[in-house]
């Protein structure tokens, strides 16, 4: 899709005076992203920069152009696994104080640009020790980057608040290390932590010493499941490990059962029968934090016609839109709303629905949500459906 092709809210969704739904007018929409990923975010030309800076003599190709095809044509692997292998060349030129900060900048002032008015962005502070730095000198490092991004936007006129995610690698033993990690930086800018990397084989429940560890000291956590293996993996995250959130959780729809024939863009699905876990997951308004174009290229959804991200809205589970790793899937989070508008029909109230949903589950403070909220969100939808 070209950034302009112009399509517009269907008739009966939206009222004539509203502006047209378009990638356009999605950029300027305010956005709220909870799953985006540090090392999976990067600019092309920087990781050519921060290569030569940095001797490492592995990248594909030292042409920015390139290089984005290059993950984006290696990150379609319609597998996990496959798709995970291209954060090699992401975090090898992660492995300073200088590149996390300078990366971590990048990535407020391109959310802030793209409309996002609220974030949090993770990282696995496990991945960037390899030329000595420790895990807090990789956290602060990542997190004065946050710090200076939000004091540019704010200068340019496009503020942003960025919270941090610290991840632990799921198939490693470190994440009791990594939650007093994020408790120990609660003050500084972490605000919650994360499991991910493949999921098959890896179970969450491996790290139950670090979920118990969080919840003792009553910090939030979202897991990444029902992503590459199915709902047994969300039944953990949740019914063992007591996750806050869900990263992607797409897998709930297997305990969905629809009547014979329906429609995935339908806007009803009247006679919808769900199982005692999608129960949990909606009568617990658990978020999942979907990324549609990202589960298409792992194969967590065949093609974006049937993501379940329309009858789960539909439903009204706590949907979020997210972008998961814009390097990856060369996105960002207008053209995320704009696909799902485009193979879905949504108007301004969906994607103010979307964004007030994604806000409420922000791991920050209810006080502070509630001002993006009244103060940014709402008035922001306001304009734009007139
Ligand atoms: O979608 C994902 N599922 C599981 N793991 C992921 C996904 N996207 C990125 N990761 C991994 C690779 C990164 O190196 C790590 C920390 O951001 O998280
Ligand atoms: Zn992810």
């Amino acid at each position: 899709m070209s950034p302009d092709s112009a399509y517009v809210t269907p008739a009966g969704s939206a009222d004539e005076s509203s502006v047209p739904v378009s990638p356009t007018t999605l950029g300027l929409a305010p956005k709220v992203l909870l799953h985006d990923h540090l090392d999976g975010g990067l600019r092309p030309a920087t990781i050519v920069d921060l290569a030569r800076e940095s001797g490492y003599p592995d990248l594909p190709t030292e042409d920015p152009v390139q290089l984005g095809r290059w993950f984006v044509d290696n990150a379609n692997a319609g597998s996990l696994v496959r798709y995970l292998r291209t954060f090699g060349h992401t975090v090898a030129v992660m492995q300073t104080a200088s590149a996390l900060r300078r990366v971590a900048f990048e990535c407020v002032e391109d959310l802030a640009a793209d409309g996002v008015v609220y974030a949090e962005v993770r990282f696995a502070p496990e991945l960037h020790l390899e030329k000595g730095l420790s895990l807090d000198e990789v956290v602060s490092a990542v997190l004065a980057g946050f710090a200076d991004g939000q004091r540019a936007a704010a200068a340019a006129g496009r503020p942003i608040v960025v919270g941090c995610l610290v991840t632990a690698m799921r198939h490693a033993a470190r994440s009791t290390e990594i939650a007093e990690l994020a408790v120990r930086f609660r003050r500084d800018g972490v605000v919650g932590f994360d499991i991910a990397g493949a999921e098959a084989g890896n179970p969450p429940t491996r790290h139950l010493d670090a979920f118990d560890y969080l919840r003792a000291n009553t910090m939030r956590y979202t897991i990444h499941a029902g992503e590459a293996f199915g709902l047994p993996s969300i039944t953990e995250a949740i019914g063992y490990c007591g996750a806050d959130r869900l990263g992607h959780g797409v897998r709930v729809i297997d305990d969905v059962v629809l009547p014979p024939g329906a429609d995935p863009a339908a806007t009803s699905f009247a006679g919808a029968q769900l199982g005692d876990v999608a129960n949990y997951v909606r009568d617990k308004r658990i978020p999942l934090e979907m990324c549609p174009s990202s589960n298409v290229q792992t194969g967590a959804v065949a093609n974006l016609a049937s993501h379940p991200f329309n009858i789960l809205a539909r439903l009204r589970f706590r949907v979020t839109v997210n972008t998961d790793n814009r390097l990856m899937g060369d996105t960002t989070m207008s053209r995320e709303c704009a696909l799902l508008a485009e193979q879905f029909g949504y108007g301004w109230a969906d994607f103010e629905r979307f964004a007030v949903n994604a806000m409420k589950s922000a791991f920050i403070p209810f006080d502070k949500r509630m001002e993006l909220i009244d103060g940014v969100i709402k008035p922001g939808y306001a304009v734009l459906i007139g």
